[in-house]
Order: structure tokens, then sequence, then C-alpha cells
């Protein structure tokens, strides 16, 4: 297996001030990683060093994607939720870091926008404006958005918030889709722990003082897992 992105004794955190320490991790290629912890404990500070948004306190973090960046879905903003374009221009904007002063889209990119909203269902949508999509078509457009900018990782922060159960469960499934079919790997932040235990192959459990990763079988028998669980040994899987 291929590693696409290795952290090396890496210390997360902000101007010197380490939030978790010594973290060594790996995603395959094709790997489904759910990145789990209590609020506070780091998740999101996480993901933002690996996007390269924010620089290690120490360690190494080793990028290996070719071609294409890592797609990202970040958590939904109320301001974001009311952006006055078009779905196609939402997704068009997965464009952007490619286009740089560019002042227009390639048809290329017209058609692979158009083929990302078929891809996730909604092609009919794409002249709506993304306001007045619901929560569910919105995190769609969002997605076909991320994968415009990349066919091996989507970065996901907790992209179920503020959806209903049924819209939750198809963008779960929708996720499992691609990352089965098309062998893009899935790295998400989410608190759905059963979600997270039937999905995704390998944890990343993030605590105040240290970390888990591994396979969810391992996790399954971890003290972190326990702790999770509020005491229960067996109580999700
Ligand atoms: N820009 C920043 N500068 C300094 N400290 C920050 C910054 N952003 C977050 N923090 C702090 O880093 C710690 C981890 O925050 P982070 O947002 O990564 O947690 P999280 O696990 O994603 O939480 P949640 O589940 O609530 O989203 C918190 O104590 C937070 O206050």
């Amino acid at each position: 297996m291929t590693s696409i992105i290795t952290c090396s004794h890496v210390d997360l955190g902000y101007d010197g001030h380490v939030i978790v320490k010594d973290l060594n991790m790996k995603i395959e290629q094709g790997a489904y990683v759910s990145v789990i912890g209590q609020n506070g404990s780091g998740k999101s500070t996480f993901i933002k060093t690996l996007l390269g948004l924010v620089r290690p306190v120490s360690g190494k973090i080793q990028r290996s994607l070719s071609g294409k960046g890592i797609g990202y879905l970040p958590q939904q903003t109320e301001m974001q939720k009311n952006f006055p374009a078009t779905a196609l221009e939402v997704v068009l904007s997965g464009f952007l870091s490619r286009k740089q002063r560019r002042p227009f889209y390639t048809k290329k990119e017209k058609s692979t926008a158009m083929e990302q909203l078929e891809k996730l269902g909604i092609p009919e949508l794409f002249k709506t404006c993304y306001r007045e999509l619901s929560g569910g078509q919105q995190q769609r457009v969002l997605l076909a958005r991320a994968l415009c900018a990349t066919d091996q990782l989507l970065v996901l922060d907790e992209p179920v918030t503020g959806l209903d159960p049924g819209a939750a469960k198809e963008l779960y499934l929708l996720l499992k889709e691609l990352n089965k079919n098309e062998g893009i790997a899935i790295l998400m932040v989410s608190h759905d722990l059963s979600n997270a235990l039937k999905d995704a192959d390998e944890i990343l459990h993030i605590r105040h003082e240290d970390y888990f990763f591994g396979s969810v079988s391992e996790y399954c028998r971890s003290e972190h897992f326990r702790e999770m669980n509020g005491g229960a040994v067996h109580g999700i899987v």
C-alpha cells in the first residue's frame, strides 16, 4: 500500500503551544479514516495542519499526492449557507486554486463540474441558487466542489452537522460509494461514533493528553474506545 499522507512525530498546535503531541499516522491510498474526539481536543487543528493552513509546531508531514491535491469539505458557517451563487458556480470554485489569474473557467472545467453534480445525483440543480437548496443538497454541492479539487483524498469536517437523519445517511452512503467505487481516500472528522465504526477502516481518536490510531477492531479493544463509549466495551459494533 502507498501512503498519501505520513505524519512523523508531529506536534500540533498554535504559536508554539502544543495541543496534540508526537502524532504518528499514515493515510494509505483508498483508506477511510474517521477522526473522533471530544470538543476542543484538536480534530480541526489536525485537519487544518494537513491542509497546510496551520503550521505544525514540530515534526514532518509528507504529502505524496499525484496530480490534483486534497479536496476539502469544511464545516459550514451560516454565512456560507447563504452564499449568493448558483450550484454550478459553487462547484466550479473547486478549480480556483488551479485557475489562478485566468478570468474564466475552461470548457473542460465546466464539463467536469457538471459530471460531479451528476455523480452526486443532482445535475438538475445546477442553475439553482445555492442558498435555496436544502442542507443535504448543499452538502452534495460542496462534495462535488471538493471532487473537482481531488481524485485521491477527500477531507471532511463534520459533514452531517445540521442534516436530518435521512440526509445524513444518504451522505454517508455517497462517501462510502466514492471510497469503494472510485478509490478516493476519506478522512472525516465525526461525532457519530457508530457511523465511524461502521464505515471506516481506521480510527484516529484524539484526546487532550494522547491519541489512538489503528484499525477499527484494534480501536474497539482500546481504552480510548471504552472512554468514548461511556465505559461499555461492546456497546456499538
Ligand atoms: N486559531 C487558533 N489559535 C489558537 N488556538 C486555537 C485556534 N483554533 C483552535 N484553537 C484551540 O485549539 C484547541 C483545539 O481546537 P479544535 O478546533 O482543533 O478542536 P476540535 O476537536 O475540532 O473541537 P470541536 O469538536 O468542538 O470542533 C482548542 O482549545 C481551541 O481553543
